[in-house]
């Protein structure tokens, strides 16, 4: 079974609580953004044990410990009688990106287990075993955008409709860590709810809609303000920091982005949501 992980935008975010277990409640929208990753899962040859080959963008970490070898995994605890398999993950979403391409790598790979052997699993049961990866992990179950809340790993409906956005994801080849970041964060509600914010029109998020991790980052990293700037000055409708980053986007309500040079070890991703 051949299946597209695609990548996830943050539209703002914000760090509101530290947990008593070191983790974070946060609020932030999840949308999914069409730059995927390409994974194929196959039952093993007979007296073959799992495998995982990699191609594509290299992945930092043993392989073993890879979050799609480690959805499997978790499946097979509790479903002993699931095969060893054949997994082929050819890597092209930038990882430390604020993209959550690791997170959607597992989620597919849950999905995609589910259906090669038919094991029934409800929407709900395979978001649980996706929280148990990792707190985006849950959301590229139903891949839809919804209000995250908790860990990011709750989600709230909410009628957004970005039929027609156009959007620039530009990942400047700065790996930020995820623990690292929220490390830096003084946590604090927010000064405009962010659903109330996301109800009026785009031209207004640019004064009413954030990301904490962008303010948090931005001294240390200057180049995530630079290419926000130069977002806006190719006509974005709203700019921003995707999760704890490094990758920054721009939405064009309508109009097509100025034609823009980036730095050649730039990864540049452009399309529509
Ligand atoms: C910041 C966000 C926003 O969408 O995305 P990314 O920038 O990673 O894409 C997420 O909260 C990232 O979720 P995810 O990448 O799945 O994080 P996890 O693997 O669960 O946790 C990695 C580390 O981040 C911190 N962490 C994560 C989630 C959370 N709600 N509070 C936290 O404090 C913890 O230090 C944890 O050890
Ligand atoms: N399939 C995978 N794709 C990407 N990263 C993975 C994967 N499996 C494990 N990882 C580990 O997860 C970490 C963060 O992954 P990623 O989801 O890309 O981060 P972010 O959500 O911040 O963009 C990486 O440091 C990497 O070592």
């Amino acid at each position: 079974m051949l299946v597209f992980p695609n990548a996830k935008l943050n539209l703002g975010l914000y760090v509101t609580q530290r947990r008593p277990d070191g983790f974070h409640t946060l609020e932030s929208v999840f949308v999914p953004l069409p730059w995927t990753d390409a994974f194929e899962m196959l039952p093993a040859v007979a007296g073959q044990s799992t495998s995982l080959t990699l191609t594509g963008r290299p992945i930092p970490g043993d392989p073993a410990t890879n979050l799609c070898v480690r959805a499997y995994e978790l499946l097979q605890a509790d479903f002993p009688e699931l095969p060893p398999v054949q997994l082929y993950l050819h890597k092209i979403v930038p990882i430390g990106a604020g993209l959550g391409g690791g997170s959607a790598d597992a989620a597919f790979a849950l999905k995609a287990a589910n259906e090669l052997f038919s094991l029934n699993l409800s929407t709900e049961a395979l978001e649980s075993y996706a929280r148990q990866l990792g707190s985006d992990c849950a959301f590229f179950i139903r891949n839809k955008p919804v209000l995250a809340v908790e860990k990011g790993d709750v989600f709230e409906e909410i009628d957004l409709n970005l039929n027609g956005v156009g959007c620039v994801v530009v990942y400047p080849n700065l790996h930020i860590s995820t623990a690292e970041a929220y490390a830096r964060i003084a946590p604090q509600l927010p000064q405009h709810p962010l659903r109330a914010a996301l109800a009026q029109p785009m031209s207004t998020w640019r004064n009413t809609i954030s990301n904490d991790f962008e303010t948090a980052l931005t001294p240390s990293h200057p180049v995530l303000a630079e290419i926000k700037q130069q977002l806006y000055d190719a006509g974005a409708t709203y700019a921003s920091l995707s999760g704890s980053g490094s990758a920054v986007y721009g939405l064009w309500e309508s109009g097509e982005p100025a034609a823009t040079t980036w730095p050649a070890e730039y990864t540049v991703w452009q399309g529509m949501l």
